[in-house]
């Protein structure tokens, strides 16, 4: 369903502007830990950010506390974990939408697996519990049915596939919901959204973003809802760079 057509520039007058992380603006690898911007690409996010008055907000399955360690210095508003951890100003408290301690039976039979299959890497973010199978492929199947097994017909929780990786959290929340409500305060009200991201937690928030007349962007080869495409990371970093650079001159962006 996805167009192959290339975004227009991002307009910081007009867009309230939502980035994926993993995938869009970092590369994916091995180690979720390891983790970094490619060089010489955080500066011309910060100018964009300045340049839409901060309507700019990092939306990601990562803990924000994580976030802010890849991204420093620099501080921005942000939903993490889904949705489920939010921060409305860049300066502002993080918030949790939901208690650590309804996962505690999922933690344990993850601890346990993990104990079984060492080349599974347990992810625990707090609000949700990850299982990454990217270095042992062949584990998928045995993740995707240890995090069903674990949730069970517990309604509170729900079970997300993600790129290489299976993860439990708290129902009821998702990148989608979680932009919605951020397009409801200022800065982002008034403003038209536009999103990019890769994978499928993503395709929620795409989702809301096209129905809603936004610029919905595409990272990679993956179907989606989405209007636009770009190939990869570095194609989101010059679609930044060029961005800023209309702006810096004063030229009048494409339209969205
Ligand atoms: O919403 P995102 O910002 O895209 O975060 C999604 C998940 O990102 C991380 O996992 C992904 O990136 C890892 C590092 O490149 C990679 O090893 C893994 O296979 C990817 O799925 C993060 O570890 C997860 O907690 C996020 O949910």
């Amino acid at each position: 369903m996805t167009d192959t057509t290339p975004p227009p520039l991002i307009d910081p007058t007009a867009h309230a502007i939502f980035l994926d992380f993993d995938g869009t603006l970092s590369e994916l690898v091995d180690d979720p830990a390891s983790v970094a911007l490619p060089e010489g690409t955080l500066e011309p996010l910060m100018r964009l950010q300045k340049a839409c008055g901060g309507a700019l907000a990092i939306v990601s399955g990562r803990r924000i506390g994580d976030l802010d360690g890849f991204l420093s210095p620099m501080r921005f508003a942000a939903a993490g974990v889904h949705g489920l951890e939010r921060r409305a100003t860049p300066d502002g408290e993080t918030e949790r939408l939901m208690t650590e301690a309804e996962l505690d039976p999922v933690r344990e039979a993850f601890a346990s697996l993990v104990r079984d299959h060492p080349r599974l890497r347990l992810e625990d973010k707090g609000l949700a519990l990850v299982l990454h199978y990217r270095t042992a492929p062949d584990l998928e199947e045995v993740a995707r049915r240890a995090a069903s097994e674990a949730v069970g017909d517990r309604g509170d929780l729900l079970v997300m596939h993600g790129d290489n990786i299976v993860e439990v959290h708290p129902a009821g929340m998702d990148k989608g919901k979680a932009l919605a409500d951020m397009m409801e305060r200022a800065p982002f009200k008034g403003r038209t959204p536009l999103y990019a991201g890769d994978d499928t937690t993503d395709e929620y928030a795409l989702d809301v973003v096209r129905r809603r007349g936004g610029v919905s962007v595409k990272v990679g080869a993956k179907d989606s809802v989405a209007a636009f495409r770009l190939t990869d990371v570095a194609a989101v970093h010059r679609w930044i760079a060029q961005s800023i650079r209309y702006t810096d001159k004063n030229e009048d962006p494409i339209d969205g």
